[in-house]
Formats: structure tokens, sequence, C-alpha cells
């Protein structure tokens, strides 16, 4: 018998279910991680009794999804869910069960579970609850359906990203009929909402970009992003190439687009803004030719505004070139320099100038653009002769501008 290494917050709460006289296990992805040595993100647990239930037994609970049988329990201030056993009703948005259905069976609510890998159960004295096979694929390193592929994919068209980002997560292969179905049911991804598609792109292209190939194998990427079907596979090995942070991921996926493209297709998929300011500024100065002088390396720290971008534009400029490229050399060098530059505090933005606006118009130049037309000219000056940043030497500067 297998034994899962559970928290004891967790085996509280199973204790005291069971001393009201319930069943309760660990659920889903917490006993496929346990299995696999790696620990869970979170401890889910399932039980047979209800909502209500479940409220009247803890001392502390929150009704957070109690439409889907979800109650959470809080521990100690910890929270943790506990869902009733549910058989899931028709999805016929191809996203959420129209109405949930509890059920006095586990085995049910396995049934209802989206791959093998997921729908076992384990509780401490009982042992796993795995009637799919779970263990065995976690063995043959398998993703698959539990029961009907096509069934599970129309109720959860998500689903078919899933599958393709537990590969990805967990370096799997997809079973033959579950990777069939996703085939055929592909265009059902169009009914499933955009936030939701976002989140597993993102885990793909963090966990392993080169996974994309699949997307495009089973027909699912010309739904989310048809504009890097035509040259996937030059560009994955660019965007394989460079380090797992999400906006240098997008910069490299995107890069034969143009910024407005890139820009629309942000957009679309729903990306904050910081996201996609940092990939458009990343996209527009990846070409940009950076020289090893101070002055040159100021100006784009000026224009990138921070040290944080200048080191992801220099590893985006890295991951285009082979180990040996003197120009390699050459970049480490800019980026060493560019430290020294923040080290010590010399001004590259309008906003560590010595002088402000209010300054400017105390001196005399007058309100409007001329003020920021004289901190551009100001931080030009400053750029190229750090020296002159400070108020004496500014005044004096400002005074022979506007005399
Ligand atoms: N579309 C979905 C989403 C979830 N599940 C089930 O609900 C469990 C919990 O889902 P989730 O928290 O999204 O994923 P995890 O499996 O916990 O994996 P991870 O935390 O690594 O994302 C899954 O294991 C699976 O049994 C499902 O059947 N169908």
């Amino acid at each position: 018998m297998f034994n899962i290494n559970i928290p004891t917050k967790v085996e509280t709460i199973i204790e005291c279910l069971e001393l009201n006289g319930y069943e309760a296990y660990i659920v889903g992805g917490c006993v496929r991680d346990s299995l696999l040595g790696k620990i869970p993100n979170d401890w889910d647990i399932t039980t047979n009794a209800t909502p209500n239930e479940i409220i009247n037994i803890f001392e502390k609970t929150i009704p957070t999804g109690i439409k889907h049988g979800t109650v959470t329990v809080l521990v100690d201030n910890i929270p943790f869910e506990v869902t009733t056993y549910r058989i899931d009703g028709e999805y016929s948005d191809g996203r959420h069960p129209d109405s949930v259905k509890f059920t006095e069976s586990i085995n049910k609510d396995l049934s209802r579970r989206d791959f093998t890998i997921n729908a076992m159960a384990y509780n401490p004295k009982k042992g796993v609850v795995d009637i799919f096979d779970g263990c065995k694929d976690l063995d043959k390193k398998l993703i698959r359906c539990v029961g009907n592929p096509s069934i599970r994919f129309e109720e959860d068209a998500l689903r078919m990203l899933r599958a393709i980002r537990f590969s990805a997560q967990l370096n799997f292969t997809i079973e033959e009929t579950t990777i069939n179905s996703i085939k055929e049911k592909s265009p059902l991804i169009k009914e499933v909402s955009i936030e939701r598609i976002q989140s597993e792109i993102n885990k793909i292209l963090l966990f392993d970009s080169s996974k994309l190939y699949l997307l495009k194998k089973v027909g699912l990427l010309e739904y989310i992003i048809p504009e890097i079907c035509d040259d996937l596979s030059e560009i994955l090995i660019f965007t394989n190439n460079i380090e797992s942070n999400l906006h240098l991921k997008l910069t490299m996926l995107f890069r034969n687009m143009s910024l407005d493209s890139t820009h629309y297709v942000l957009r679309r998929l729903r990306y904050d803004n910081k996201t996609i300011n940092r990939v458009l500024i990343l996209s527009k100065y990846r070409d940009y030719n950076i020289e090893l002088d101070r002055i040159s390396i100021k100006r784009i720290l000026n224009k990138l505004g921070d040290l944080t971008l200048f080191e992801d534009l220099i590893k985006l400029k890295m991951a285009n070139l082979s180990n040996e490229d003197p120009e390699t050399l050459n970049l480490l060098n800019i980026q060493k320099r560019a430290n020294i530059i923040i080290q010590q505090k010399e001004c590259f933005l309008i906003k560590d100038l010595a002088l402000n606006g209010k300054d400017l118009i105390s001196i005399g130049v007058n309100r409007g653009r001329e003020i920021g037309e004289t901190l551009d000219k100001l931080l030009e000056i400053v750029i190229e002769n750090p020296e002159l940043n400070n108020k004496d030497e500014l005044n004096k500067i400002v005074l022979e501008m506007i005399n």
C-alpha cells in the first residue's frame, strides 16, 4: 500500500469528517503529485458530507463554491477546499456544469474527472482509490482520459489544453485515443473563455514551450493563435532557448510579427497591461544595437525604464546567438557596465534629474510643452556629462537656455 505524507491540518479535516460518520479523501492533483514524489500545490479534500453538513462540522468555514459543492474550511487560518462527491450535469457551454448532482459514491466522483492520473483519491486508513489505473499511467508517463475522451472533452473543452499542459508539466505522453479525440474535438475550444485558455497557454510556455508544437499538431493552435501557425517550428527554436519567464517567452513567440499585430494578439488573449507593455517594449528594442560605451547603455536604459527590462533585453539578444559567438561576450560586458551605472546611481531617467518641472517654473521656464522639452534636453546633457546632475549646474544651464 502506498503511503502519502499528508499535512497534519489536512489529516485533521479528514479525521473530523470521519468522526462525524462521513467518508473523506484527498483527491486529484495532490494525490498525483504525491505519488510522483512532488510537493502538491494544494490539498483538495472530497467527502460524502453535503456542504451544509461540512459547515456544521467545522468551526470556521467559507461557502466559496457552495453551488458546486465546495466549502473552504479554515484550520489555523489556512484554507482547504472540501467538496462533496459529485456527478456533474451536462456542460451545455463546454465550461460550467449546468447542474451539479451530489452522490454517495467516491467512485462516481472519480468517474467525472478528466485524466486517470487526476482521478485518484487517498485516505490514510484505506489507501489509494484507483479504479481507472491512474498509478499505471503515472508509471507509463501517460495522459489518458477517464472513460470516453470525446465525452470528457465535450463536457469541458479546456481539458484538451489541460492534456497538453500536463504533458508539458510532467513530461508525459498523451495516449493515442485521447490525442485522436483532441484532433476531432479541437473546434470546441472556441466555446472556452479566453481567460482559461490564456492560463493554460502560460503554463505550457513556462513548463515546456516545445510542447506548443503539439498544440499545432492537434489543430488547437489555429483557433488560439493562428498568427504563429505557419512558422512555428522556427519560432520555437528561439522560444525554447529563453529562460522560463512569461514576457520573455511571449516576446520570442511573437518574434516574427509586427508590433501592431503583437499588440493585437496580446489584447485578444487578454494579457494584463504590465505584460503587454513589457512584451511590446522588448519587441521594439530587440534588434536595437547597444554599444559598449556608457552613453549608449544609458540611452537604452532610458528607453526601457529600468535595469530588469535591460537584463531581459540582453537575455533575448543572447538567446539568438551561439555560445561561441563573440557578440555573447560583448553583451555580457554591456550587462556588467549597466550594473555599474545603476550601482553608481547615474541618471538616465527624467525623474532622477536634480531639477524637476516645478524647479524649472520657478527659474522662469514657461509652463506647458516647454517644461517637457527642457527636461528632455537636460537629460540628454546629463547622460553625456553625469557630473552636471546637481541643482547649481542645471540651474545655470537652464538660465542660459532661456536667456
Ligand atoms: N477541467 C477539469 C478541471 C479539473 N478537473 C479535476 O479537478 C481536479 C483539480 O483541478 P485543478 O486544481 O485545476 O488541477 P490539479 O489537477 O490540481 O493540478 P494543478 O494544481 O497542478 O494545476 C483535477 O485533478 C481533476 O481531477 C477535471 O476533471 N476537469
